[in-house]
């Protein structure tokens, strides 16, 4: 039976076409030569205050519809980053979410932070498309490919001097996404078939991930305990979109998150003192 993540991806695998119809892959790879270089996340990432806060920029989902207008992406992007964020996401998938390459373009002239093109990638072009339009960062879904692509595409990113952030779901595509030596696994709470969020997936899953690579914590962030409870699991990392999105205040929103991760941090260091 089909499940939601594969009728989303056969709605981009249509879009993919249009667009490649539109501008075919070499017209695409001369566009490369005028983007400025890749931003490298993984400095900030590792040494961000508490925890890094990956913002999303998002509309619409299919587990709730519509969650925000957002008229000037580049507007949210500027308080994300004020608030402090190491990485603002922006989703580009149309159909379900309503973001697009546009919002993209939008947030890059925007902001200095990395970027990350969170979208359901399953070709080449996709990632070409996303560092010609300013992204530092790709999305790669493992549940969404096979582990010929996963490595082609994850291969292609370093190439092109992205960095990927692989997504999992349960101990088996971990292994799969490790094989790759990654910098950046996620764990997303949101089960893809059934859009069922549970939190547990990621406590479970987080302390797998070996040292030296930064778990990212995605989805089921509604405030600050939760962030708290990502941290404590080890989360370096967390993406945040419907809580960021429906808050007046996401800078401020942001700071929360951060000073909730530094409270956790401070607990977990009294703990092992013995204190
Ligand atoms: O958000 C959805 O409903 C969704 C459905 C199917 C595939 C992916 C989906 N979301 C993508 C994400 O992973 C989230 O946008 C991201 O982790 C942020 O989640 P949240 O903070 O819960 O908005």
């Amino acid at each position: 039976m089909a499940t939601v993540l594969d009728g989303i991806i056969s709605g981009v695998r249509e879009d993919l076409g249009r667009r490649r119809a539109a501008l075919p892959p070499a017209e695409l790879e001369d566009r490369l030569g005028s983007v400025a270089a890749a931003l490298d996340p993984m400095p900030g990432i590792r040494s961000a205050d508490g925890v890094a806060v990956i913002a999303e920029v998002k509309r619409s989902s299919p587990s709730k519809g519509a969650l925000a207008d957002i008229p000037e992406p580049g507007l949210l992007a500027r308080s994300y980053a004020a608030g402090g964020a190491s990485v603002i996401s922006v989703l580009t998938e149309e159909r379900r979410f309503s973001g697009s390459l546009a919002d993209l373009d939008e947030v890059r002239a925007a902001v200095r932070t990395p970027l990350l093109r969170k979208d359901f990638m399953v070709d080449a072009y996709q990632v070409t498309e996303a560092r010609a339009h300013g992204a530092d960062l790709i999305l790669l879904i493992v549940a969404a490919l096979d582990d010929v692509l996963l490595r082609d595409l994850h291969d292609q990113a370093r190439d092109l001097g992205m960095t990927a952030l692989i997504e999992v779901h349960d101990a088996a595509e971990l292994d799969r996404a490790l094989a790759l030596d990654p910098v950046l696994v996620g764990v997303n709470a949101r089960n893809l078939k059934t859009l069922e969020v549970d939190p547990g997936t990621v406590t479970a899953l987080l302390p797998r991930v070996p040292a030296g690579v930064v778990g990212v914590a995605e989805s089921g962030v509604s405030g600050p305990a939760d962030v708290a409870d990502y941290v404590r699991a080890g989360a370096g990392a967390v993406l945040v979109g419907e809580a960021l999105v429906k808050d007046g205040a996401p800078e401020a929103a942001i700071r929360g998150f951060i000073d909730a991760a530094n409270a956790a941090r401070a607990t977990l260091r009294a703990g092992a003192a013995g204190e």
